[in-house]
This record gives structure tokens, C-alpha cells and sequence, in this order.
């Protein structure tokens, strides 16, 4: 994998003392990262850790959080969703948010184009054959990868600068699961960053350049992948995957 050039800590997505409630309970507890341009970064850990509340927190839809998420020295803290959007995060949720009754097409040109760096539907449909195929296909007759390449490039031809994926491999057969690591490669070699939660942690460690461990909402580990390959059975026990 590329490595990306050295970045200033205010390139990027910068998370400070980030801490999210569902009502009482603290369920994030003062998570601070940092994902640099091209830079393709993972949280891992346990089932409950908090890693999907991290990513709604930082795109603004879970409401109940405070701390400072910035983007390229913007700072986000106090925006919603649509205005996190525009600032170039692209959220790919895990249930991929197609729309059932719509085509490929429709899916693709739905959300608004809000970045200069915003991929045409030509670039989307040389990258992604399948979805070239299926252009006229509705939503409800695609599998279960095919609706995951379709979340991913509806993200990217918006002009995101950091895609948030959320277990875009769970479920999937391995061909796809290669072909998404090809993808997240291309689109960080392309300079745009990824936010990964990953439960599978053979693939984080063929994709990222860095990982960040959660164990009850905190960042209890902070490793390079190599390190995080060298230790990755003791790491599997740990997190009891
Ligand atoms: N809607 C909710 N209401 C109350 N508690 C919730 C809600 N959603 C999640 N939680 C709790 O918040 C904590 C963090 O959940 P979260 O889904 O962020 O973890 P996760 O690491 O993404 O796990 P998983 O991989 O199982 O989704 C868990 O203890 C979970 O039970």
C-alpha cells in the first residue's frame, strides 16, 4: 500500500476528546484520532466498543456528544450532518442505504455533489464494472456486495475527502472483499482519506496504514500496521474475535 506524504495535524479529520451518551450511558469516553489525506486508518474492537457511535459522532447523526471533530482546519463540532457533508465527510452506512425501489442510476445521482474532486459517473462506471452492468437494475435485486460498491461510489461521486466505513466487508464473499480492499486502495492513493471499523482483522491489516483499538469507548491502543500485524494473534484474543 502507498504510504501518504507526511501531513500537518490539520490536514484531515482531526477527533478531540470526543464523548457520546445513549441517555446516562457514556458509551464514548474522551476519543481523541487523527486520519491524514490518503491516509487509511481502522478502529477495531469488540462488539459494543463504540466504533459505529464514533462514526455517526463524527458525521453529526448521533446527537448526544461533545469534544471538537475538525476537517482540514474546519471545525465541525457545533454542524449537522448535511454541513459535515459539504465539508467533505462521505458516511457509508452499514446497512449501505440503497433505496429498494430505485435503479443503480438513481441510487448513484441521488445525494447532491458537494466536492471539486467529485467522481463522474464515467470514472464510477470504469472502476466499478458491476455497477456499469446494473445501472438499470433497481436497488432490490443487487447483492449484498454489489449494494456495498454501490454505497461506497455514491459516497465518492459527492466529492467526499474522507469516506467513514462502516464493516463494509461483513457478510461478504471473499472476491468482493479483495476487490473492496482495491478500491479502498485506489481511493487513498487518490489522496482521500478512509475511516474503516473493521471486525475482520486479516483485511485491516492488508489495507491500513494505521489502527486505532476501542474497548468500552476508549482508545486503548494506537498501533502502525506493522506493529499491529506482528501482534495480531494476541490481538484477536484480546478482542475475542
Ligand atoms: N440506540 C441505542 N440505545 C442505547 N444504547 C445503544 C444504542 N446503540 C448502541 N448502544 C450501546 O452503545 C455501546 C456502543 O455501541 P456501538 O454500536 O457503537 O458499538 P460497536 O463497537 O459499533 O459494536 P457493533 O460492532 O456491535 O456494532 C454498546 O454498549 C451498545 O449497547
Amino acid at each position: 500500500m502507498t504510504e501518504p506524504k507526511a501531513a500537518s495535524l490539520d490536514d484531515g479529520l482531526v477527533v478531540e476528546g470526543l464523548s457520546a451518551w445513549y441517555g446516562e450511558a457514556r458509551v464514548l469516553n474522551d476519543v481523541s484520532l487523527h486520519v491524514g489525506a490518503g491516509e487509511v486508518v481502522t478502529l477495531v474492537g469488540r462488539n459494543g466498543a463504540g466504533k459505529t457511535t464514533l462514526l455517526r459522532s463524527v458525521m453529526g447523526l448521533h446527537k448526544h456528544q461533545e469534544g471538537a471533530v475538525r476537517f482540514d482546519g474546519t471545525d465541525l463540532s457545533k454542524q449537522g450532518p448535511h454541513r459535515r457533508a459539504r465539508a467533505g465527510l462521505g458516511w457509508v452506512q452499514d446497512d449501505r442505504g440503497v433505496y429498494a425501489t430505485l435503479t443503480v442510476e438513481e441510487n448513484l445521482l441521488l445525494p447532491p455533489v458537494t466536492g471539486a474532486d467529485a467522481w463522474p459517473l464515467e470514472r464510477i462506471y470504469d472502476s466499478f464494472g458491476v455497477l456499469a452492468d446494473r445501472r438499470a437494475a433497481p436497488g432490490t435485486t443487487l447483492s449484498g456486495g454489489e449494494q456495498q460498491m454501490l454505497a461506497i461510489a455514491r459516497v465518492l461521486r459527492t466529492g467526499a475527502r474522507i469516506l467513514l466505513l462502516d464493516e463494509p466487508t461483513e457478510g461478504l464473499a471473499p472476491v468482493i472483499v479483495q476487490r473492496i480492499g482495491e478500491i479502498i486502495r485506489t481511493v487513498s492513493a487518490d489522496g482521500v482519506a478512509v475511516l474503516l471499523v473493521e471486525q475482520n482483522v486479516r483485511f485491516a491489516s492488508t489495507v491500513a496504514h494505521r489502527h486505532y483499538l476501542l474497548a468500552q469507548g476508549r482508545v486503548v491502543e494506537h498501533l502502525g500496521n506493522t506493529e499491529f500485524k506482528e501482534r495480531r494473534e494476541e490481538l484477536l484474543e484480546h478482542l475475542g474475535m
